[in-house]
């Protein structure tokens, strides 16, 4: 028997209603492997535990993480309790950053039954490879004067190391899909980070002839996932830009509530931690309506990087087959609540 221990932080908002369903699903999953188990520990990480201890996980948190598989982590961020920044750079920035997990994997397609935010989109399949760990996420930098005097200056961190492994994650991944690498840019703006960015980028592709690859600059690439996401295979972005084109994915994809993403360690020093591309979703807490399906497509992502890509295969296919037959949640234009959308996931696992 094969035992994955999971330390799952469902965190604030809407992360603490799908983080159970989608434990639900991945004990079903177990179940119907027949050859898997899970242990599971919860730890109650978030802005209400800030609010008590006065920081977002205690001094041994990082220590007491690493000791497991994998992170499965909901959302984090409640404004109406801590300032944003703080809670991010507390709980999911320490962990990728602290973790090394130095590459973000965020697909976005197209699942039957879902309706696009497109009025007609043709068939999609985008990964997304955002680097995770530097890029404009920096704590470089600060504020001076007062007043309309004030001052606030950020640097951006771009390294050769993390900015070629991101792009070569990116032509690999390529490699094994439709074989273009499209390069997310600012190089006619941002003076020497994207310039750079582009010469690696360059160098890169020109190590993978039988690949195709192109560089377009973000404000038209937004533009092009909207007018031609067909079109695109691998994108590799910025951490800034990966984040927004996840969610410019998210969005085609029917909603952001399905979007799932892998945050990957590559140098196996720390666990990888998997959550869905969504935020706490403030606006539907409570109500029962928060779409499971990005905490489940995750959970998909965890088994595969878990070395249980055939069982991780069928979760999506079961995922697709409840879409296609109309369980969906109000933001996918459905009547169903999650735990309905949940219960019909489990029951066709067995099949
Ligand atoms: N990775 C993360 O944990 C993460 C990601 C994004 C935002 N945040 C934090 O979450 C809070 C809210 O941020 P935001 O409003 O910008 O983004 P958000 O993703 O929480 O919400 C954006 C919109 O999407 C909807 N939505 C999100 N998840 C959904 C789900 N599962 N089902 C149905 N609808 C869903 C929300 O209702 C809202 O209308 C902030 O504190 C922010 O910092 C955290
Ligand atoms: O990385 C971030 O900025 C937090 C959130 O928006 C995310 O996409 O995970
Ligand atoms: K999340
Ligand atoms: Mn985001």
């Amino acid at each position: 028997m094969k035992t994955l221990n999971i330390a799952s932080i469902p965190g604030d908002g809407v992360g603490k209603e799908i983080m159970p369903e989608a434990i639900r699903v991945l004990e079903k999953v177990a179940q119907v492997h027949g050859g898997l188990q899970f242990k599971f520990e919860e730890f109650p990480y978030s802005c209400d535990y800030y609010l008590k201890h006065g920081a977002m996980m205690p001094e041994d948190g990082m220590d007491r993480l690493s000791q497991f598989d994998s992170v499965f982590l909901g959302a984090v961020g409640d404004a109406s309790k801590v300032p944003d920044h703080i809670s991010l750079w507390g709980l999911l920035l320490k962990i990728r950053q602290e973790f090394q997990q130095e590459i973000n994997i965020r697909p976005a397609k197209l699942l039957k039954g879902i309706n696009s935010k497109l009025s007609n989109p043709k068939d999609f399949d985008i990964i997304v490879v955002r680097e995770n760990s530097e890029g404009e996420y920096s704590s470089i930098g600060g504020r001076i004067f007062h007043d309309d005097n004030e001052i606030a200056i950020q640097n951006n961190v771009f390294s050769k190391r993390a900015t070629k492994q991101a792009m070569n994650i990116a032509f690999d991944l390529a490699s094994k899909r439709k074989g273009l690498v499209t390069s997310a840019t600012k190089s006619n703006g941002i003076f020497h980070a994207m310039p750079f960015w582009d010469e690696i980028f360059d160098e890169i592709a020109s190590k993978h002839p039988n690949i195709k690859s192109e560089s377009k600059h973000i404000d038209a690439l937004a533009a092009y996932f909207i007018t031609h996401p067909h079109e695109l295979d691998v994108v590799v972005g910025s951490n800034l830009f990966g984040d927004i084109l996840s969610d410019v994915g998210a969005a085609i994809m029917g909603s952001i509530g399905i979007a799932p993403s892998a945050n990957l360690n590559l140098n196996g020093k720390y666990p990888s931690m998997f959550e869905p591309v969504h935020g706490s979703a403030p606006d539907i807490v409570g109500k029962g309506i928060a779409n499971p399906i990005g905490q489940i497509w995750t959970a998909k992502m965890l088994l595969e990087f878990n070395g249980e890509a055939n069982i991780a295969e069928h979760l999506l296919k079961v995922i697709e087959a409840v879409t296609a037959d109309g369980f969906m949640t109000p933001d996918l234009g459905g009547k169903y609540k999650m735990t309905e959308v949940t219960d019909e996931i489990i029951k066709r696992l067995d099949k």
